[in-house]
């Protein structure tokens, strides 16, 4: 059973081509890596599936649902960018989520947010990097989603924060629930990733089961990589 169905998507912005004739399903269940140099179209799949963005040609379905309403409420995203109003303090955000997705889990963002060392008193503004995209992620992760999608979800974190995010992933991962996760920290993060998926220039170069891909080039996926695209 698929979650997602790429079909001979296209993405155009003026004459640029960002995603190029993609076709790609992807299995409920499973962590994907979207993996590619800057520029080569992960955020504009992302923001596609997301509902945020619309394709010029092909289409996409999530649980057999075209984008819209319905997909939108399954999706639980993770911008690269952060999403939260500068007068709010964490209780204010967890409040905004609560009102605005019904899927929102109170007891299990509680739970997050205690785990990853952040209180309700906190003003979103007066947190750093790091502490902002644990609060971004202990949101997006607090929904009862049928698919979650990360866009660089542990870039501009120290170690031991990356650490307790990929944690906070893994434990609040469940095998009804899809993920899809972008980034250049491969090395932090290949381990989590059942598939991958490598985009070059809008088209998929290659993807796969992480482990065979490692049998198969002898190497991590970070060496294979950069061997692609080194
Ligand atoms: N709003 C836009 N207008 C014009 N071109 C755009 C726009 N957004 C993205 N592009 C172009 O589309 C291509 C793909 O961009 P995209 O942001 O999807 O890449 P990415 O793989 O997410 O990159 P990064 O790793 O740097 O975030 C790039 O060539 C980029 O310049």
């Amino acid at each position: 059973m698929n979650i997602v169905e790429i079909n001979n998507l296209t993405r155009k912005y003026g004459r640029k081509t960002a995603l190029n004739e993609v076709s790609l399903n992807i299995e409920k269940g499973k962590i994907v890596g979207i993996l590619g140099p800057n520029g080569s179209g992960k955020t504009t799949l992302i923001k596609i599936l997301a509902g945020l963005l619309r394709p010029t040609n092909g289409f996409v379905r999530i649980n057999d649902e075209a984008i819209g309403i319905k997909t939108k409420a399954m999706v639980s995203y993770l911008p690269d960018r952060t999403f939260l109003y500068s007068w709010m303090k964490i209780k204010d955000a967890k409040n905004f989520y609560l009102d605005f997705f019904p899927d929102f889990n109170e007891k299990k963002f509680d739970e997050l947010l205690n785990f990853m060392n952040l209180s309700m008193e906190m003003k979103v503004t007066e947190l750093s990097k790091g502490m902002h995209e644990k609060l971004n992620l202990s949101l997006v992760l607090s929904r009862d989603a049928e698919l979650y999608i990360l866009d660089e979800p542990i870039a501009g974190v120290d170690p031991v924060a990356r650490d307790q995010i990929l944690d906070a992933i893994i434990n609040n991962y469940s095998k009804d629930s899809s993920m899809i996760i972008t980034t250049h920290l491969l090395k932090d993060m290949e381990n989590l990733f059942e598939d991958v998926v490598f985009l070059q220039e809008g088209t998929i170069v290659l993807e796969g089961n992480a482990e065979d891909l490692r049998n198969e080039y002898n190497g991590q996926i970070d060496t294979i990589y950069k061997e692609i695209f080194g």
